[in-house]
């Protein structure tokens, strides 16, 4: 699947950065192009991979160049103002090759969280392309107003997209990571996790799978829209190397376990979005490894269990023989969840923190009220 990536506000344009480099690292074509749309100039300054001429600043008149300080309905009014600016630039990307766009944000901050769900409902109204989320939920410890910011924006974003893919910075794992290495390494993680995915259909000859998962698979899967959470897991291959230094092929003796378990395990495991399976929708499942190792049966199998596993009769899947892989990897989505306790969990502190935030101006009002008032005579203001 080969998509057009508008990356919004300082996380969606890192985690751009990360696809690109992904894409550059694997010689893979499967972003066609990518947009990094940004309120602060130094975040757009930051980037290491989207082109110099496809990083659009927005707000200017409005914000100089400093973002939105994590007010996203300002990121939300500065999106309607100027979003001609970039749907403008969007009509330079070769839709053509394009399947799909996906717009990838932070929700917890004030740009991403309001600018993307807009220019979702923009490029819905101009493109047939389908146009995905991919929404990035802060972690717990972040605070009231990032929590307030995630639950509206993703009220807002689910409605206006045809699928929202979201990862939760809560499963971010690394507890001793610093925060900006901690950051980088997700993002490398989620782009490796989507390349799997994306990268299946688009063989380049040198090895066939023997089930293809090509963008309509995708496509199909995420049709039932809503909300969707994905999995990955990996099972390192011991490999002999021959005698002129080259990999020799991998023992297949345990290649349909293998399959079955590295499936489960991509499930059961770490979900991006923690959820109770059997509520999704769809589900899409593609196992990535040495062509010797991806045995039909495993891959059949493993869809079986993926079917009986989450109860939905609408299971795809298929292989990406990657030749010389030193894993066999799996990679799951699951589509149109509902059973999501964190949604649940980050709505109730959204509406906690709005209503705290509401009696506090209140009650700054009354307090500075007394604290002007004067009981002793009268002081005239100067105007
Ligand atoms: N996964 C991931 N999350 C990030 C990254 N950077 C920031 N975040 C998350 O994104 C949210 C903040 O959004 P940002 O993208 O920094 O904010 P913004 O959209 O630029 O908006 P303003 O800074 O308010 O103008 C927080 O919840 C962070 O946890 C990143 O590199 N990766």
């Amino acid at each position: 699947m080969r998509l057009a990536l508008i990356g919004v506000g300082q996380a969606g344009g890192k985690v751009t950065d990360a696809f690109l480099e992904y894409a550059d690292r694997t010689d893979s074509d499967v972003v066609v192009d990518a947009l990094a749309v940004n309120t602060a100039k130094a975040d757009l300054l930051g980037l290491q991979r989207v082109p110099v001429g496809n990083r659009l600043l927005i707000g200017t008149d409005r914000v100089k160049g400093h973002g939105v300080g994590a007010d996203n309905e300002l990121g939300a009014e500065i999106a309607q103002a100027d979003s001609e600016e970039v749907l403008d630039a969007v009509a330079d990307i070769p839709t053509h090759e394009v399947d799909a766009f996906m717009l990838v944000a932070g929700l917890g901050g004030g740009t991403g969280s309001g600018v993307a769900p807009y220019l979702a409902k923009e490029l819905g109204r101009r493109y047939e392309e389908p146009v995905y989320g991919l929404g990035l939920l802060p972690a717990k410890d972040e605070g009231g107003i990032y929590v307030l910011n995630a639950a509206r924006s993703f009220t807002t974003f689910v409605r206006e997209v045809d699928n929202l893919v979201v990862y939760d910075n809560e499963t971010m794992s690394g507890a001793g990571d610093s925060l900006a290495s901690g950051f980088a390494r997700a993002n490398e993680q989620l782009a490796r996790r989507f390349g799997v995915l994306l990268a299946a259909g688009e063989t380049d000859g040198r090895a066939v799978p023997e089930q293809v998962v090509d963008a309509s698979e995708i496509i199909n899967t995420l049709a039932c829209g809503g909300v969707s959470s994905f999995g990955y897991a990996a099972s390192p291959v011991e490999r002999k190397r021959g005698f002129f230094g080259g990999k020799k092929a991998a023992d297949a003796s345990d290649a349909t376990p293998r399959i079955l378990s590295t499936v489960r395990q991509a499930t059961l495991g770490r979900l991006s979005l923690p959820c109770e399976i059997t509520s999704a929708e769809r589900a899409l499942v593609v196992v990535a490894g040495p062509p010797e190792l991806l045995s039909r049966q495993g891959v059949e199998k493993a869809r079986n269990w993926l079917e009986e596993a989450t109860g939905t009769m609408e299971v795809r899947g298929g292989d990406f023989p990657v030749p010389d892989a030193d894993e066999v990897a799996a990679a799951v989505v699951l589509s149109g969840v509902s059973d999501v306790p964190r949604v649940k969990e980050l709505q109730g502190i959204a509406i906690e923190t709005q209503q705290s935030m509401r009696e506090l101006s209140d009650r700054s009002e009354t307090k500075l009220a007394d604290l002007l008032s004067v009981t002793d005579g009268d002081l005239e203001p100067l105007f």
